[in-house]
């Protein structure tokens, strides 16, 4: 069958080039099994923009480029579905989720939601006030505790909370942290489901139909399945009804209209935000701090901006974005040094299609290296260091939002808020704390594995500012 399909493509047209692979097994020899950025960059450096590989068959088309990315973009739908990955999908639950939706009218009905009420600025601000409280309250977590060990947990609470809010109008006190735990425990179940070749069923689908008893990973996927569920019906329950405004009870306005689908399409549009939202934005906030240990000269024209704007008199806010364009370029080139998605999610083929004379056949995998376009040396000279002057001095250097959310119709819904909340939190830290180096060596920038990747855990230490600092904390 392989061969037969082969043999179709080749009269079709010619796959982008690659590396060249082994008769049936296609390149599964070639495809690394760890930081596959770095792989598919040396790949993109030999081979072009687009470049493919084959696993038993499948097309992988993998975009090294900006502008291949952008060609794509062109293609309307084309491009917008997301592959079947059985593991995550079908067996752990998150197919129903947004973020393995096959693209088709459930997929609109979702994005519309997203679009509707956190989609604009102007929409967003609804919400802002929300995330300025969670942010206030993670500033006193942080004075309380500012050891290095605890910023992680301090981060991932902060999004959690910011999420719950926003999502179901759940005010995460002490007895309602069960919630964060839930989720974050969701979260981890998607990565590790979705790690590339971690399942093989992912490759071969019949595999679906083996009983458990000969099949351990089902038992596993089983358990994750539960998760998937609680984290949809838990917080669901919680809030329907009782909520202040929130993306659910907006969602939930004339609710005896509503047909137990919609319902049903409420529950994973909201459990879609919290899935999308919580752990990326804790990654890109994790890295501000390693930024800033690293490079101190941003952190102190960071927080000489602040003074000069704001004073002591108050904590900056979300208006204060216009006035400190030096912070905000700071949360630009965060998402840039830090690639939250060094690969992006993957997209697939709707259809045949050609794209720079090459045939993108219906099925193909297409991989967005998302982590080789933002540290492209011609794009970002010395792409590793850390510098907010790019976006503000001429000429200015491309602006990486256009890249590390990804393309198409999937395009990152939640990228206004993610900003907001980057913004808030960098701004209200500096303002308030010194975060330096710890004793010892120099810590490393390094991504760890995953759909989502964190930064590296890494030593620092955080420390108030001034007396007053401690006081606007108190204050708020
Ligand atoms: C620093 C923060 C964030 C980064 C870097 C980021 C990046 C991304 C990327 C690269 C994708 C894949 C896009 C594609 O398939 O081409 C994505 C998808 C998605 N993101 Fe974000 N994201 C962030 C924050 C958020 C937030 C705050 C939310 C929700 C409130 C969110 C919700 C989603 C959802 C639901 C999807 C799936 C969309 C779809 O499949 O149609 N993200 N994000």
């Amino acid at each position: 069958l392989i061969l037969i399909q082969q043999l179709f493509r080749k009269q079709r047209g010619r796959l982008p080039p690659g590396p060249s692979g082994l008769p049936f097994m296609g390149n599964v020899l070639d495809m690394p099994s760890v930081t596959e950025w770095l792989t598919f960059a040396e790949w993109g450096a030999k081979w072009g923009g687009i470049c493919s590989v084959t696993l038993l068959g499948q097309p992988i088309v993998i975009l090294n480029s900006v502008s291949a990315m952008e060609e794509m973009d062109t293609k309307g739908a084309a491009f917008s579905t997301r592959p079947r990955l059985p593991m995550a999908g079908e067996l752990v639950g998150y197919d129903q989720t947004l973020v393995l939706l096959p693209y088709g009218p459930k997929f609109r009905i979702f994005r519309r939601s997203f679009a509707k009420l956190i989609g604009t600025p102007a929409v967003l601000g609804q919400f802002i006030p929300a995330v300025e409280n969670e942010t206030h309250l993670f500033l006193k977590r942080l004075l309380l505790n500012p050891n290095a060990e605890a910023i992680s947990a301090h981060l991932r609470r902060l999004t959690g909370a910011i999420i719950l809010r926003i999502t179901y109008g759940i005010d995460v006190q002490e007895e309602q942290e069960s919630f964060v735990t839930l989720i974050e425990k969701a979260n981890d179940n998607f990565n590790a489901a979705t790690a590339p070749g971690a399942f093989l069923v992912d490759v071969f689908p019949a595999m679906l139909h083996i009983p458990e008893i000969l099949a351990p990973w089902k038992r596993t996927a089983r358990i994750w399945a539960r998760a998937t569920k609680n984290m949809v019906e838990a917080p669901y329950l919680f809030a329907a009804g009782t909520a202040p405004i929130s993306f659910v009870s907006r969602l939930l306005e004339n609710e005896e209209k509503l047909s137990e689908e919609d319902i049903h399409d409420v529950k994973y549009t909201a459990s879609s935000l919290y899935g999308g939202g919580a752990d990326t934005t804790a990654a890109s906030l994790y890295a501000f701090f390693l930024a800033m240990v690293l490079f101190p000269d941003v952190q102190r024209k960071a927080q000489e901006e602040i003074d000069s704007i704001i004073g002591g008199a108050r904590l900056p806010q979300s208006t204060d974005r216009e006035q400190l364009p030096y912070v905000a370029a700071v949360v630009t080139e965060l998402l840039r040094w830090h690639s939250v998605a060094p690969l992006g999610v993957p997209h697939a083929a709707l259809e045949d299609a050609i794209l720079n004379d090459h045939l993108i056949p219906k099925g193909s995998i297409i991989i967005a290296n998302l982590w080789n376009m933002l540290h492209d040396a011609q794009t970002y000279p010395d792409p590793a260091s850390f510098r907010p002057e790019r976006y503000l001095t001429t000429p200015k250097q491309r602006d990486p939002r256009t890249i590390c959310f990804g393309f198409g119709r999937r395009i990152c819904p939640g990228r206004e808020l993610a900003e907001a909340s980057v913004f808030l939190c960098v701004a209200t830290t500096l303002a308030t704390f010194d975060i330096e180096r710890a004793a010892g060596p120099l810590p490393v920038h390094e991504n760890l594995q995953g759909t989502i990747s964190h930064p590296k855990p890494f030593d620092c230490v955080v420390k108030p500012r001034s007396e007053r600092a401690v006081e606007l904390i108190g204050e708020v």
